[in-house]
């Protein structure tokens, strides 16, 4: 099914004086999640319906109570048992209804509104995870959840007084019937009611549209603060930041406050008018049916029913005011819910499938060139070939394109101009699921789900995930190639251990350890390493990628390497310098030929030496700290 897009639109429109247009696109979304949820909906409205005219026949039974049993209760005192207990079975009959459909219209009214919520947000996590990675970097994640979240739940508000609405609606046509029926100069003070309360309900919803507009704008700004200060709560507690972030964070709140205050006082100004309104028809309809009656144009009984019907209709017609009233925010909800739905990317894929092997494959870079969407151009010219089985080090110096390059071959961007090549397909003519299965790619910082070691490995991929002792066997043999398996054995509960959010329980190298276990498990046939053991032990790094070449299932390995030891164990060397290559070949050849590039590894070498020297002296320090303190013991 696809989503109706009638009103769909740049959430900037509201702004751009579209503010007049604001009850009918409000309409228009009501009518696109009637068709999304119509059975809920259906079942609500028939609830409200039956509910309203149970209302407007016990105006009926009411009047017919009076006058023909009160009355002549009063006048004769006394009354026939049979007719008081018809009348006790009709009035408990309806009411019995009544309440059941009242249960009918809500329960309607909320499965309607969750669905319809549950739907989008489905859709807008689908249409996120479709986006290429060049969205998201525009798009902060706190605006992300607002989205999913505090818009949808705006775009979905009026659904809850709907179905209600729409049996008011009814009991209004039906109640006007009746008042012309009984009489012409009660029934144009009804009618004298309702164009007054959509006019001033279309004033309403003119003057709040912007102003809810701007409150979601500043609920996105909340969240996205948010976000960002409780992401980066060990910063902020380390830079000892937290009064600057408590102020930044006030300062979007505040701004909230007072816009939600805008809101709630137009509110407090229109509100008790749209509800009032109704109760002064209500008064002048029972001084026009007093008037009407003393002038013998009706009778006690038709008076009764006219001004009871008044006042149960009342309350009702107040529910035809919180839609409206909701449809502003509901406009702005919607219209922000269909920016992400419609938000497109350069991402599609093609439909070619690469052949069902575990062979290592042929990764490709033909004149590639990459530029980032503000102008600055990361890749020039790369040409280079890693070769089925082949283990090629990405090495160049900070900023000199290597993770551009790693995610060009992962197909997390595609090239400007040229082509990366997966066994001579172009990437963007591959299936998804394909090059899914083919390539993997393991970047620097470590992404661990707050779940167990298993099903972070596994990731419910099939012949992974499953129960059976084959699953484990794939998922150990990973484990013993990224060098986890020690310490996932020592955890308590080995394999089905909680890590926590982020893998908190866990150190940067196990974390590291666990996401290449991930991207092995899957046997892919080219492996993309963005730097991706650098909190590893340089011995244990060594040991892992020389055990990855030495593997019988061997994939081709794109490695951004650091260190001598990684660097060395690469059948080829590329060097990146300011996004060209400006050399090629094994290891040792570089070393004597291309001076930069025997600069740059002698300076991490350097580098790691100091690392290690500091490493052992703080070893040293500590031993001598415990010794002194054992001493002094
Ligand atoms: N999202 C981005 N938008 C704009 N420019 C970017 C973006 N990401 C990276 N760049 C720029 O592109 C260039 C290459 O970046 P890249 O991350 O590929 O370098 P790198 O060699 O991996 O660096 P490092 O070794 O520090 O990780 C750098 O100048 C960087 O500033």
């Amino acid at each position: 099914m696809t989503l109706p897009t009638g009103t769909a639109a740049d959430p900037d429109d509201l702004a751009a004086g579209a503010d007049e247009h604001i009850l009918g696109r409000g309409l228009r979304n009501i009518g696109d999640m009637i068709r999304l949820k119509p059975k809920p909906f259906a079942v609500g409205a028939a609830g409200a319906m039956i509910n309203t005219g149970m209302t407007l026949l016990l105006s009926y039974i009411v009047g017919w109570v009076v006058a023909g049993i009160a009355v002549p209760a009063y006048e004769n005192g006394e009354v026939a048992l049979g007719t008081v207990l018809l009348g006790a079975a009709a009035l408990l009959g309806t009411s019995i209804i009544r309440f059941s459909s009242m249960c009918a219209r809500r329960i309607g009214a909320g499965v309607m509104q969750f669905g319809v919520q549950a739907e989008w947000r489905r859709r807008i996590t689908r249409r996120y995870l479709a986006l290429p990675v060049s969205w998201h970097q525009k798009h902060p994640t706190g605006t992300l959840l607002s989205n999913a979240n505090a818009d949808v739940e705006a775009a979905t508000r009026p659904l809850a007084p709907l179905p209600f609405a729409c049996g008011t609606l009814f009991m209004v046509v039906v109640a006007m019937i009746a008042f012309f029926a009984i009489d012409w100069a009660i029934a144009l003070v009804a009618l004298g009611m309702f164009p007054a309360l959509f006019a001033l309900n279309a004033v309403f919803a003119t003057k709040m549209a912007p102003r809810a507009k701007r409150a979601q704008e500043l609920r996105a700004e909340v969240s996205a603060v948010g976000h960002e200060s409780f992401d980066g709560a060990l910063v902020v507690k380390a830079m000892g930041r937290e009064a600057a972030e408590t102020e930044r964070f006030s300062a979007s709140a505040g701004e909230l406050r007072d816009a939600m205050i805008g809101v709630g006082r137009l509110r407090a100004a229109f509100e008790p008018a749209i509800a009032g309104l109704p109760e002064i028809a209500v008064l002048v309809a029972l001084l026009v049916g007093l008037a009407r009656f003393e002038a013998g144009a009706i009778n006690l009984e038709q008076l009764v029913t006219v001004s009871f019907m008044f006042s149960v209709l009342a309350f009702p017609v107040r529910a035809i005011g919180w839609v409206l009233g909701d449809l502003p925010g509901s406009v702005v909800g919607r219209a922000r819910v269909d920016h992400v739905l419609a938000a497109t990317g350069d991402m599609a894929y093609g439909d070619k499938q690469l052949p069902a092997t575990t062979a290592p494959a042929t990764l490709e870079f033909d004149a590639v060139a990459y530029a980032y969407p503000d102008g600055h151009e990361a890749l020039r010219e790369v040409t280079f070939t890693v070769a089925p089985g082949t283990t090629v080090a990405l090495v160049g110096a900070t900023g000199s394109g290597k993770s551009t390059l790693a995610h060009l071959a992962a197909r997390l961007i595609d090239p400007g101009r040229g082509t990366v090549r997966l066994d001579g397909t172009d990437l963007r003519d591959l299936d998804h699921a394909s090059l899914a299965r083919s390539t993997a790619l393991v970047q620097q910082i470590p992404f661990i789900f707050d779940d167990t070691v298993r099903a972070n490995i596994a990731l419910d991929r099939p012949g992974l995930s499953g129960a059976g002792d084959e699953s484990d066997d794939r998922l150990w043999d990973a484990l013993v190639a990224a060098g986890a398996e020690k310490f996932v054995l020592n955890l308590d509960d080995g394999l089905d251990t909680e890590v926590g959010e982020r893998g908190t329980s866990l150190s940067g190298g196990q974390r590291q350890r666990l996401t290449l276990a991930r991207a092995l498990a899957g046997s892919p046939r080219l492996l993309v390493l963005d730097d991706a053991t650098s909190a590893v032990d340089p011995k244990v790094e060594s040991q892992i990628l020389s055990g990855l070449k030495d593997s019988s299932e061997a994939a081709s390995v794109l490695v951004v390497a650091y260190r001598r030891a990684t660097i060395a164990l690469a059948d080829e060397v590329v060097f990146l310098e300011g996004g060209r290559i400006t050399a090629r070949g094994p290891h040792t050849e570089l070393l004597r030929t291309h001076p930069p590039y025997a600069d740059l590894v002698t300076a991490y070498e350097r580098a790691e030496a100091e690392r290690e020297f500091d490493g052992e002296f703080d070893r040293e320090l500590a031993a001598a700290d415990t010794d002194h303190e054992e001493g002094a013991a």
